[in-house]
């Protein structure tokens, strides 16, 4: 079927890794204290939004085991509709998922954050990023990260943003097709609490790790064979609270070339790390074009 929207009403929402995610502690409210280094993909799903003036919000391709109403892209527009400048602002919204779900890699939060983006451009709301990003983080600690776009260091349960120029290596981000609830690593018991603080100076692959990937490892022995069998090519690491796994190179081919290896029960993708995420891009690609009108 011929594709009924243009290629630029499509507005991208890139994928992360967590090059590194440690636990510093607790929050009262039983939100974790971290510290990661946010690296935003040139990799992720799509959404296609046609407004109109039926006030209400419309996702044309549910998700399967994902109710609508619960979906974040539902959640966000749902958010961000009463400040709309147009009368009876509403929306029907277009997801094309490429991301796998539970998988460490960001993809709700970023189609969520998509959303908000896209519609304050669309329905005139006039919101300034720190606006979005509040309200984005009523949605998951995860959202405000991908309103800024920026590959950064995170404090806080995530919303504390440093950007940091990081080198634009390629990254195999491989999926061992389990899906992880993040309230369940976060919920255990065995999961270590108390990792030093680290200067975001003196932040190196090597001297950090992933908080989470033991415990993950222990339950889903899947990613830690995964883990094994890529550790052989490139330094890797599981990302968020799993189950995907990253292996870095510095070179696409050689990416390619390990990815070509893989045993075939596990689906990956080969991504770049950019410094500026391609939404931040659109997004002033959209500027600029209405700038000049
Ligand atoms: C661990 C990361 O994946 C790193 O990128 C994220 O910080 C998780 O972000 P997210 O998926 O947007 O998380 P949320 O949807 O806000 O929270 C999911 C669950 O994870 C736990 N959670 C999340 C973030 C955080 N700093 N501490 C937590 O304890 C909470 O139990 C919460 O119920
Ligand atoms: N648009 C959406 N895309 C993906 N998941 C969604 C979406 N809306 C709601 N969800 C719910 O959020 C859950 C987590 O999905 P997501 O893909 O963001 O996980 P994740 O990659 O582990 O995220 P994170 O790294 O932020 O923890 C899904 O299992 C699903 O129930």
């Amino acid at each position: 079927m011929a594709d009924p929207l243009t290629s630029a009403a499509w507005w991208p929402s890139p994928a992360k890794l967590n090059l590194f995610l440690h636990i510093l502690g607790r929050y009262e409210n039983g939100y974790h204290q971290l510290q990661s280094l946010f690296q935003m993909l040139d990799y992720g799903d799509r959404l296609a939004f046609v407004t109109d003036e039926s006030g209400s919000v419309r996702l044309q391709e549910p998700l399967a085991g994902v109710p609508n109403d619960e979906n974040l892209v539902v959640r966000a527009a749902r958010l961000l509709q009463p400040c709309a400048n147009l009368p009876h602002a509403g929306v029907t919204i277009h997801l094309d998922k490429q991301l796998p779900m539970g998988g460490g890699i960001g993809g709700g939060s970023s189609n969520a954050a998509t959303t908000l983006v896209a519609l304050n451009v669309l329905w005139q709301c006039h919101l300034s990023e720190d606006e979005l990003a509040d309200i984005g983080l009523s949605l998951g600690a995860d959202v405000p990260i991908f309103v800024r776009g920026l590959t950064a260091f995170a404090g806080g349960v995530g919303e504390q943003i440093t950007p940091v120029a990081q080198p634009e290596n390629w990254y195999l981000v491989v999926n061992p097709g389990i899906h992880i609830s993040t309230a369940d690593v976060f919920g255990a018991d065995e999961l270590p609490r108390n990792t030093a603080p680290i200067d975001w100076d003196s932040y190196q692959f090597e001297t950090t790790g992933n908080d989470c990937q033991q415990i993950v490892c222990d339950r889903h022995p899947e990613v830690a064979k995964l883990l094994q069998w890529l550790v052989h090519y490139a330094p890797s690491r599981m990302t968020g609270t799993g189950a995907c796994v990253f292996a870095t190179f510095t070179d696409q081919n050689l990416a390619r070339q390990v990815q070509a290896m893989l045993p075939a029960e596990w689906t990956s993708f080969v991504a770049k790390g950019v410094n500026q995420s391609p939404l931040k891009q659109k997004l002033q690609e959209v500027n600029a074009t209405s700038d000049t009108r």
